[in-house]
């Protein structure tokens, strides 16, 4: 280990987003009735241009007519190069009330545009009085956004989580595919004549991932927009896991299960992990450092490994 000792992440459950457009208050009821961990209402692309105003005005209103529970509320504000992100941070803030947790700011490129927002946010508290802060969500859907991702992470002390954005992301980097996540039919490699698949979204979560890690982020996959297609949400997801990812958005209701589903620990999982760490008390009681469990090493990396597992699951049941 660094003299630098990894900071943990917030302990919060953050297993699903759901989102919903903020033009659309019908189902903000049906959101907050979900079980997602975060729900996050939108302001940005799933609003038209000329709704921008009015889908505003609904999210402000929502935030206090709503019981959202435990849920962490979250907006997700404009991008900064558009002339709607300032309004939509003094707005939000100076219009609503404290059961608003999170903003999330789309189309990070680099740390200034945190510095950017948390400028004003601050502005706007210290001038309003509010005494909970307001935390940051980003989301990494550009080249400049992946080039700068560890600044972006280590950029403001409100940011508690990160998302990728395959969506703009495949655009910024010129990707050829209409599709939002997910296997791509053309990102494969050949071998003796079969086709395997590769992921395309691998490396920038896997980037995504150790930047969160070394500032005490959330990493979390972003949209997955083929709804009808629950194994292939599942597959994505169980990837995203597997790379230390901790949720993924649902952009329809339906997928909110399967992510819960995946970002939930498996009692198997769980009664695993426990063993793990009976079998290494017991070989520390002997002095040892490493011992077999199931027939292949364990040692004290495993303990971190299984602490992962264990935390996870009690942090979720306790919440
Ligand atoms: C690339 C990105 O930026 S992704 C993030 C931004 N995008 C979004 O926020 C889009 C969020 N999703 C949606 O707007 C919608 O789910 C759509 C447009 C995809 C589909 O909407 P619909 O055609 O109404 O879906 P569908 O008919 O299957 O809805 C089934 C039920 O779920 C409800 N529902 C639909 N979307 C949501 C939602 N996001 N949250 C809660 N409930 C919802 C519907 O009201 C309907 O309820 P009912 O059974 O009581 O009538
Ligand atoms: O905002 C999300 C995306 O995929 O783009
Ligand atoms: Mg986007």
């Amino acid at each position: 280990m660094s003299f630098r000792i990894q900071p943990a992440a917030p302990a919060r459950p953050n297993r699903c987003q759901l989102f919903g457009p903020g033009s659309r208050p019908a189902i903000f009821e049906k959101m907050a009735g979900s079980d997602a961990d975060v729900i996050n209402l939108d302001l940005e692309d799933s609003v038209a241009p000329s709704d921008k105003d009015s889908a505003r005005e609904n999210i402000i209103q929502a935030i206090g007519d709503i019981d959202w529970g435990k849920k962490t509320l979250s907006v997700r504000i404009n991008g900064l190069d558009t002339p709607y992100w300032y309004k939509d941070v003094v707005d939000l803030l100076e219009k609503s009330g404290d059961r608003l947790d999170q903003i999330m700011i789309p189309k990070v490129g680099c740390a200034a545009d945190l510095y950017a927002v948390d400028a004003l946010v601050t502005a706007v508290e210290r001038a309003r009085g509010r005494t909970k802060p307001i935390k940051f969500e980003v989301i990494i859907e550009s080249a400049a956004g992946i080039a700068h991702v560890e600044e972006i992470a280590a950029g403001s002390p409100r940011l508690e989580a990160m998302s990728l954005g395959a969506a703009d992301f495949a655009a910024s980097m010129g990707m050829a595919t209409t599709g939002i996540g997910g296997t791509q039919e053309n990102y494969y490699m050949l071998h003796e004549g079969a086709k395997h698949w590769s992921d395309p979204w691998h490396w920038a979560q896997a980037a995504i991932v150790a930047a969160c890690r070394t500032h005490g982020v959330l990493p979390v996959d972003g949209p997955f927009g083929d709804f009808s297609d629950d194994d292939g949400y599942r597959a994505q997801a169980l990837r995203s896991a597997t790379l230390g990812m901790v949720g993924k958005w649902a952009i329809h209701p339906k997928q909110v299960a399967l992510a819960n589903e995946v970002f939930t620990p498996s009692e198997a999982a769980v009664a695993e992990a426990r063993e793990i760490l009976a079998a290494m008390e017991e070989a520390k009681a002997k002095g040892e450092g490493a011992t077999v469990y199931k027939g292949r090493l364990v040692d004290i990396a495993s303990i971190k490994q299984a602490e992962v597992i264990v935390k996870q699951s009690e942090m979720i049941a306790g919440h």
